[in-house]
């Protein structure tokens, strides 16, 4: 049974799915720890799941205590409330839900901006206390007014289609989408500064990272036309909020309508929250029925697929793969994963890694496989648990640069994983793998020799002079030691010669120095498969 913890008021249909799978015990906590990575510490160690919306902060404090943690599901869009990189060096996978909620954080993005603009929030307010101030709370129209919308994803898209239904000018900057791309949106692609010196209103679809904190400072108010109007439905931290308050309070931003906050929920003491031309969500951007069972039941397929299947979709940390591709891929990365321990096992100190994919296996998204290689590989650098996750992690920490080809040449068979060390060592540079008939994994050629191997279980690797006597030596002191040879496959290159023996069970290293020291062997190594 794996163990699910489900925090934050998800849906209900997630605990349905999980339990619904029968091999899912799942626990909902929204109360026991609170907001307090401390508590979820002491909590954690005995899940196999996490699922969280942005309440929970999965922080480097509670994933070292997650010594069970499998799979972290977030049902939403931002994983910024979680340390991915740490959930990475430690193999966890990172799951999002992307577009479960998107249209409606945008549906709620216009809402603000309707409200914004006709002061309805403070209207409401005024006449709760019983007064008719319509001179006051006098609005402004949005028709023929430009829209700037600061990151074209899916949520500006979405904002970006329904107010130019609303007769809204559209323009749009985000550096990673294409002027054509664009143009099919009807929307004009412009720069930064171009957009803050049009725009009479600005909304902020950008995720938050290094680049987009702050990107609205004093800075960029200043040259923001005056009288804009804000809205911010993506991270608190993407808006300077104490150069806001400053920029209402003068006036040259005539109002701003604000769902998230830099410290969720905002100490109540925030002077911008007492702003009459401000007004306020808390964070309730995805919070419709209709997104909160569709980022639920994302979610909770999801995480179940991955526990029960190890099939992952839409990781933050790990290449998505659907379950067709994934079967297709299955011996692939069974192969590249022993193809990986095997060199890992002849050559150490390894600090270039190429991996070239040819034939059928470059029509697929080879990127799992190359995760299988690297875990293959550095299992035997290492004691640390490791999985196809943290595997690249774990090369990128010990400074091995790793590099995958797609090549078009054509080989003798039908996919073909050749895989390339520079290594600070002698030994054999170089393994190439492929799959016979769909299932059988081979060994095609070690160093600069071809081959037929198995890879698997026990084997002798042994490079010598190709002389006579070399193989009959070998039998006898494998013979003599009671181990039985399964398989003993030759492949020679001018005079020398490689022998990769699969053997029953696994000789002691006093029978592989013996076989050292038999005559014209360079070098005897034994590996486990
Ligand atoms: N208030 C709420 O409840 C919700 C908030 N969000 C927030 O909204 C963000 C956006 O969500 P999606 O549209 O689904 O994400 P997305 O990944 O589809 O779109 C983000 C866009 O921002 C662009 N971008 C990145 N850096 C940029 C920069 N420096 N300048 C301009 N554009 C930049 C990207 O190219 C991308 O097109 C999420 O990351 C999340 O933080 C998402 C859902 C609900
Ligand atoms: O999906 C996102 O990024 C959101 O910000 C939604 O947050 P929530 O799940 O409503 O706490």
């Amino acid at each position: 049974m794996y163990k699910i913890m489900i925090r934050d008021n998800m849906s209900p249909i997630a605990t349905e799915i999980l339990e619904a799978t029968g091999k899912m015990e799942v626990i909902t906590d929204n109360d026991k720890a609170g907001n307090d990575p401390k508590v979820l510490s002491e909590l954690i160690g005995e899940y196999h799941g996490l699922a969280v919306r942005s309440g929970t902060k999965v922080t480097r404090e509670v994933l070292e205590k997650a010594r069970n943690l499998k799979v972290i599901g977030r049902a939403g869009i931002g994983v910024d409330n979680i340390d991915v990189q740490a959930a990475t060096r430690q193999g966890i996978v990172v799951m999002n839900a992307p577009g479960g909620n998107t249209v409606t954080t945008a549906e709620h993005t216009i809402s603000l901006m309707l409200a914004l603009a006709r002061n309805i929030p403070q209207a409401t307010a005024s006449l709760r206390e019983g007064k008719w101030e319509k001179k006051q709370l006098t609005g402004v129209e949005i028709t023929g007014k430009t829209l700037g919308i600061i990151g074209l994803g899916h949520i500006g898209r979405v904002v970006a289609e329904r107010t130019r239904g609303l007769k809204m000018n559209v323009i749009a900057a985000d550096p990673f989408v294409s002027k054509d791309a664009a143009k099919a949106l009807e929307v004009e692609l412009v720069s930064l500064d171009d957009l803050f010196a049009r725009a009479d209103f600005i909304t902020l679809h950008v995720p938050r990272l290094k680049e987009t904190i702050n990107m609205i400072n004093a800075s960029a108010i200043s040259k923001m036309k005056q009288g804009v109007r804000l809205i911010n439905c993506s991270r608190g931290e993407i808006v300077d909020i104490d150069a806001l308050y400053q920029a209402v309070s003068d006036g040259h931003v005539a109002g701003a309508a604000l769902d998230v906050f830099p410290q969720e929920p905002p100490d109540a003491s925030l002077p911008i929250l007492k702003h009459p031309h401000v007004i306020f969500t808390p964070h309730l951007g995805a919070s419709t029925g209709e997104a909160q069972i569709k980022v639920a039941d994302m979610i909770a397929n999801q995480m179940a697929e991955y526990l029960l299947s190890g099939v992952i979709t839409h990781a933050v940390n790990f290449p998505s793969v659907s379950v067709e591709i994934m079967e297709q891929l299955r011996p692939h990365i069974d192969l590249a994963e022993k193809m990986g321990s095997l060199m890992g096992q002849l050559v150490r100190k390894v600090h270039d890694i190429t991996i070239t994919y040819s034939g059928d296996l470059t029509a697929l998204d080879t990127r799992p496989v190359t995760h299988a290689v690297l875990k293959g590989l550095l299992s035997s650098f290492t004691d640390k648990p490791l999985n196809y996750v943290s595997a690249p992690a774990l090369a990128e920490e010990k400074g091995i640069h790793v590099r995958e080809v797609l090549s078009s040449s054509k080989d003798d068979f039908s996919g073909l994983i050749k895989v390339k060390l520079e290594a600070h060592e002698e030994g054999p540079d170089e393994i190439w793998g492929t799959i016979f008939e769909k299932k059988y994994p081979r060994i095609v050629r070690l160093g600069k020799i071809y081959m037929d191997a198995i890879p698997e279980g026990p084997m002798i690797i042994i490079q010598n002079i190709d002389k006579p006597g070399v193989i009959g030596n070998v039998g006898v002191t494998l013979g003599s030691n009671n181990i039985n040879i399964g398989r003993f496959q030759l492949g020679r290159l001018g005079d020398r010669a490689l022998c990769m023996v699969n053997v029953d069970t696994r000789a002691d290293d006093q029978v592989i120095e013996e076989i050292k020291a038999l005559p014209n062997i360079i070098s005897a190594d034994q590996v486990n498969l």
